[in-house]
C-alpha cells in the first residue's frame, strides 16, 4: 500500500495495509478525524520481528559515521518540519500548538543528540587485581527492542527511546499509543526516507493489549522500554522477568510543589500555575499535590486563583488557548473521578473548575484547597489539570 490514509504500518521498509483500521480523533473537535491508522495483530509483530532480527547483524556492524548520518537526517528534518508537525500533535493529542510545536523541537534535537553520541562511543580499560591481566569494558547492541509509548509525549517519548536504540546499533519495533498514532506514523515515515535499512526500524500500531502484549512475550525481542501507567507497567516488569528481557519502564510519578513561608510569591505562583495546569496536566513532571505553610497560605491561595482565572481553557489550536482538552474522554472520567476522590478525603471547595462546550473533551483548572494532608493519601498518578 502507499504512505496514504488509512496510514499503514511500517514493516521490513515496506507499508503494510491491515484488515483494521480506527479513527483518530481531536479531543478540541470529535467531529474532526485526523486520519483511519492501521490496527495490527500478533501476527505483524512476528513479521516486525523478524525483520528487525534479520537487519541486525548488518546495522549492529554498520559503522558510527553510517548511524550518525542517519539519525542527524532525522532530526534535521523533524526540525525544519517543527511547525507542522506540532499542529499535527496538538490536533491529536490536545496540548497547545505552541507546546506541540516545543515537543516536536524536542524530537529533533534528541535524533540530534544521539547522532552526536554515535561517533564518541567510549568503553573503560581498568586494571584487574590479577598481575597481567587487563579489564576491558565495551557497549554492545542488545539485538531488537520494543518501544512501547504513551499518549501524553507522542513524538518526544518515541524519540526518547528510538535514538538511543539505533545509535547503539539495536533494531525497533515502535508501538505507539492507541490514542495518538498520527505524530508516530509521521516520524516512522523520515525514519523510512532516512535511508537507514529495511527491518532496522518498525512501526506496528494497533491496542496495548494485543501488539503491547505480543511484544513483550515474543522470543525475538530482547528489551523493552514502556511508559505509561504502573498497573500496565508492573504487568510488563514480571513478565520480562519470567522471560529473561531487559526492561526499562517510566510510570506514575506524584509531584508535590512545596511552598515555604519565606518563598517569592509570584514566583511561586506562577511555577505551580504552570506546572499544574499546563500541558492539561498530562506530564509526568506535572505537580498535582501543594504543600503551603501556614504564613503564606491565605496569599498564596488567593494569588493562585487569580492567576488561574487568567488560563484560557479551549481549543488546542485556536489563537490564545492556554490549556487544551484533556485527551480522551476516559481520561476525562478519571480526572473527574480524582476530584471526587479529593472531596471525599477532605478538600473544602473546587474553586475553579470549568467545561467547555460540548465538542471539546475539557476539565479546564481545578483546585482543591484544606485537608492538604489527607488529599490524594493515595500516590495517584492523576493527569489531570488539578491541584490538591
Ligand atoms: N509517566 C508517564 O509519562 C505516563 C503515565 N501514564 C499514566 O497512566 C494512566 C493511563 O494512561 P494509559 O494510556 O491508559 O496508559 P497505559 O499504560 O494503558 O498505556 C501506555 C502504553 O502501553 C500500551 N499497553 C496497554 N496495555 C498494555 C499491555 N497489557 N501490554 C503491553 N502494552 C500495553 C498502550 O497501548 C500504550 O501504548 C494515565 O492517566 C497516567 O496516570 C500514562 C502515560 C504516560
Ligand atoms: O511525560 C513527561 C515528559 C515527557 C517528555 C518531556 S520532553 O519533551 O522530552 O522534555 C518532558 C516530560
Amino acid at each position: 500500500m502507499s504512505a496514504s490514509s488509512p496510514h499503514g504500518l511500517l514493516i521490513n521498509g515496506e507499508w503494510v495495509s491491515t484488515s483494521q483500521a480506527a479513527p483518530n480523533t481531536n479531543p478540541s473537535n470529535l467531529a474532526d478525524v485526523v486520519g483511519e491508522y492501521a490496527q495490527g495483530d500478533a501476527s505483524h509483530v512476528d513479521a516486525a520481528v523478524a525483520a528487525a532480527t534479520a537487519a541486525f547483524p548488518a546495522w549492529s556492524t554498520s559503522g558510527i559515521q553510517a548511524r550518525h548520518d542517519a539519525l542527524d537526517k532525522i532530526g534535521n528534518e523533524i526540525l525544519a518540519r517543527r511547525e507542522e508537525l506540532g499542529a499535527l500533535l496538538a490536533r491529536e493529542e490536545g496540548k497547545t500548538r505552541a507546546e506541540g510545536i516545543g515537543e516536536v523541537a524536542r524530537a529533533g534535537q534528541i535524533f540530534k543528540f544521539f547522532a552526536g553520541e554515535c561517533l564518541r562511543l567510549a568503553g573503560e580499560t581498568v586494571p584487574s587485581v590479577r598481575p597481567g591481566i587487563g579489564v576491558e569494558v565495551t557497549r554492545e547492541p542488545i539485538g531488537v527492542v520494543g518501544l512501547i509509548t504513551p499518549w501524553n509525549f507522542p513524538i518526544a517519548i518515541p524519540a526518547w527511546k528510538i535514538a538511543p536504540a539505533l545509535a547503539f546499533g539495536n533494531c525497533v519495533v515502535l508501538k505507539p499509543a492507541d490514542l495518538v498514532p498520527g505524530s508516530a506514523w509521521a516520524l516512522a515515515e523520515i525514519i523510512h526516507r532516512s535511508g537507514i535499512p529495511a527491518g532496522v526500524f518498525n512501526l506496528v500500531m494497533g491496542r496495548g493489549r494485543v501488539i503491547g502484549e505480543a511484544l513483550v512475550q515474543h522470543p525475538g525481542v530482547a528489551a523493552i522500554s514502556f511508559t505509561g501507567s504502573v498497573g500496565v507497567g508492573r504487568g510488563i516488569a514480571q513478565a520480562c522477568v519470567q522471560n529473561g528481557k531487559k526492561v526499562q519502564l517510566e510510570m506514575g510519578g506524584k509531584n508535590p510543589q512545596v511552598v515555604l513561608d519565606d518563598a517569592d510569591l509570584a514566583q511561586a505562583v506562577e511555577l505551580s500555575a504552570q506546572s499544574a495546569f499546563y500541558s492539561t496536566g498530562q506530564r509526568c513532571t506535572a505537580s498535582s499535590r501543594l504543600i503551603v505553610t501556614q504564613g503564606i497560605y491565605p496569599k498564596f491561595i488567593e494569588a493562585l486563583q487569580a492567576r488561574m482565572a487568567k488560563i484560557k481553557v479551549g481549543d488546542a489550536l485556536a489563537t490564545g488557548t492556554d490549556v487544551g482538552p484533556v485527551v480522551s474522554q476516559a481520561q476525562l472520567e478519571q480526572d473527574l473521578s480524582y476530584v471526587e476522590i479529593a472531596k471525599a478525603e477532605g478538600g473544602d471547595a473546587v474553586d475553579q473548575f470549568q467545561r467547555c462546550e460540548v465538542q471539546l473533551i475539557c476539565l479546564g483548572t481545578t483546585l482543591v484547597t484544606g485537608g492538604l494532608a489527607a488529599l490524594f493519601g493515595t500516590a495517584v498518578h492523576q493527569f489531570a489539570s488539578l491541584f490538591a
